[in-house]
């Protein structure tokens, strides 16, 4: 007999409903776990569902602590579905070692998505353009305009004089005396003005110049949409890809203003200067030996634009989130600013610190360390991919999955730290000989990787250690930095994007001065 009677018809969306449910999901949940069960070969992770992934259960809540506790369950290196994205996540020296240095080729490319190929112009630019030839022609051009220790001689005097600007600030505000200053605004000025004057030799007047203002506006609402968590269903669901329009839109608009605005106001500047001295120019900026290299046919103008692109992203909040966690952690830990003056005073005997003496001063660096180590201001680095299927840890690695090394649990797992939720310098002086493996005939401590290592590692370091330096050495020798009136501390809560690790509330910090010489 018939077992189902011809003379049943369902409507047919009904129809197509059951068809699914009882053939095709299970097929899904069937397949799905298969390939659970091949972990052999794929790394290991929470079971996931069809379409979503693990999208559902970690939400978007991808940060460095929670990619952590998943690391605890599932090991070093396991995979994450993010709908139709992979998401690999690594979280021990040896493998960082393996993704950053051994592997540095297969895993050196970078992932984008929709909303960051509107603003690297579909991988026009330098930090997230994959692994080639275009690259390497980047990271090269910028190299002797930017990343050289002739580029950081030359320009520290200049980093010290916008430094000895803020501290003159400081002395003549007596605000910052009584209830204290958002240090923050004084000092990304600051930052602007180096970087600005390092790029363009040009500098902003004052908070209030409205170049700065639209600078400032321009990159932090860049920065904004693209950390934002909002447009991540669109991003792991292409199917849902339609309904990210209006925000696309919006970065779209944003970056062709931004564009616009570096190039009219900077860059044209520059060509004009470097037009009208004709043959004999003299390059007096970063952008100057671009925009030579643009005219002997090395680049095109699009990559002079990303370039400065860039920067205003790479160089700036970076270098001042850095800032803001060290002083935070300096006026909650006196101590450490006491053994800082001490170690000035006992090594440079009244000389001041200035770039070329900075090596000298071991427990100032470890400060900075410290700093960087406990608050990794890009707790995840910038995301690498591979652009071929790939072996790591003994796992296969799907071409074309988001590689995330976890350097915020790297340099904070109590396994290979001591007390790491603890702000203590001195564990760079004594104890910590870290977990070393041999890289380029050096030794390099892969628990400890602010700024990345091998191939994609932040050429930037370069300047941001010295700049760090210097600044923290001018403020401790010229001020007490204190918590607000009534408080005893300053409230070290952290935030994040997808990228950044900040502090949540800018931080109000009295600067009581001490005998200065400036
Ligand atoms: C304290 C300040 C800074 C920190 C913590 C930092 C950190 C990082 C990190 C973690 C990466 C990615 C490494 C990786 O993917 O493995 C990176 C890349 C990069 N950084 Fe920095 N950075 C800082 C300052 C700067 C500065 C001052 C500049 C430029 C003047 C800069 C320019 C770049 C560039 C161009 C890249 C991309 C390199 C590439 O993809 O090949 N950074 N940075």
């Amino acid at each position: 007999t018939n077992l189902v009677s011809p003379h049943i018809s369902f409507p047919s969306p009904l129809n197509s409903l059951l068809f699914l449910t009882i053939f095709i999901f299970p097929f899904f949940i069937i397949k799905h776990f298969l390939h659970s069960s091949k972990s052999t070969k794929l790394p290991p992770g929470p079971p996931s569902l069809p379409i979503f992934g693990n999208w559902l259960q970690v939400g978007n809540d991808l940060t460095h602590r929670m990619l952590a506790t998943i690391s605890q369950k599932y090991g070093p290196v396991f995979l994450l579905k993010l709908g139709s994205k992979n998401l690999v996540v690594v979280s021990n020296p040896d493998l960082a070692n393996q993704v950053l240095h051994t592997q540095g080729v297969e895993f050196g490319s970078r992932p984008r998505n929709v909303v960051f190929d509107i603003f690297t112009g579909n991988g026009q630019d330098f930090v997230f353009t994959i692994y080639g030839e275009h690259w390497r022609k980047m990271r090269r051009i910028t190299t002797l305009p930017f990343f050289t220790n002739k580029v950081v001689h030359q320009y520290s005097d200049m980093w010290e004089n916008e430094m000895d600007l803020v501290v003159h600030d400081l002395l003549n505000d007596q605000r910052v005396r009584g209830e204290g200053i958002v240090i923050r605004k004084r000092l990304q000025l600051m930052l602007y003005n180096i970087m600005y004057r390092m790029m363009f030799d040009a500098k902003f007047e004052s908070q209030n110049d409205p170049m700065f203002i639209q600078a400032t506006q321009f990159n932090s609402e860049r920065s904004r949409l693209a950390q934002s968590f909002e447009y991540n269903y669109g991003d792991f669901i292409p199917l849902l890809r339609p309904f990210l329009r209006r925000y696309l839109n919006k970065c779209r608009d944003l970056q062709k203003r931004r564009l616009a605005f570096f190039n009219n106001y900077y860059i044209e500047k520059r060509r004009k200067i470097m037009a009208e001295n004709g043959e004999k120019h003299k390059k007096s900026c970063a952008i100057d030996h671009m925009i030579d290299a643009q005219m002997k046919g090395e680049i095109s103008a699009e990559n002079v634009l990303y370039i400065v692109e860039n920067i205003n992203v790479a160089a700036i909040e970076t270098t001042l989130w850095s800032m803001e966690w060290a002083i935070a952690e300096l006026v909650n830990h006196p101590r450490v600013q006491n053994k800082i003056r001490d170690e000035i005073s006992t090594i440079l005997q009244g000389k001041p610190v200035t770039e070329s003496n900075l090596h000298e001063l071991t427990y100032l660096q470890a400060t900075i360390n410290e700093a960087l180590r406990l608050h990794t201001p890009i707790p995840l680095l910038v995301p690498h991919m591979n652009l071929e299927e790939a072996k790591l840890g003994g796992y296969t690695i799907p071409k074309e999955s988001k590689v995330i090394v976890n350097a915020w649990w790297l340099s904070n797992n109590p396994a290979w730290w001591k007390n790491p939720d603890e702000f203590r310098p001195e564990r760079f002086l004594e104890e910590e000989n870290g977990t070393e493996a041999a890289v380029a005939g050096g030794k390099v401590d892969f628990r400890y990787l602010p700024f990345g290592m091998g191939r994609r590692s932040c050429p930037g370091i370069i300047l941001a250690l010295p700049i760090l330096g210097l600044v923290i050495a001018k403020l401790v020798t010229n001020f007490e930095m204190q918590a607000p009136p009534g408080l005893k501390n300053i409230d070290t809560t952290e935030k994040g994007g997808q990228f950044s690790l900040h502090i949540a509330k800018h931080s109000t910090v009295v600067f009581k001065p001490i005998n200065s010489k400036i």
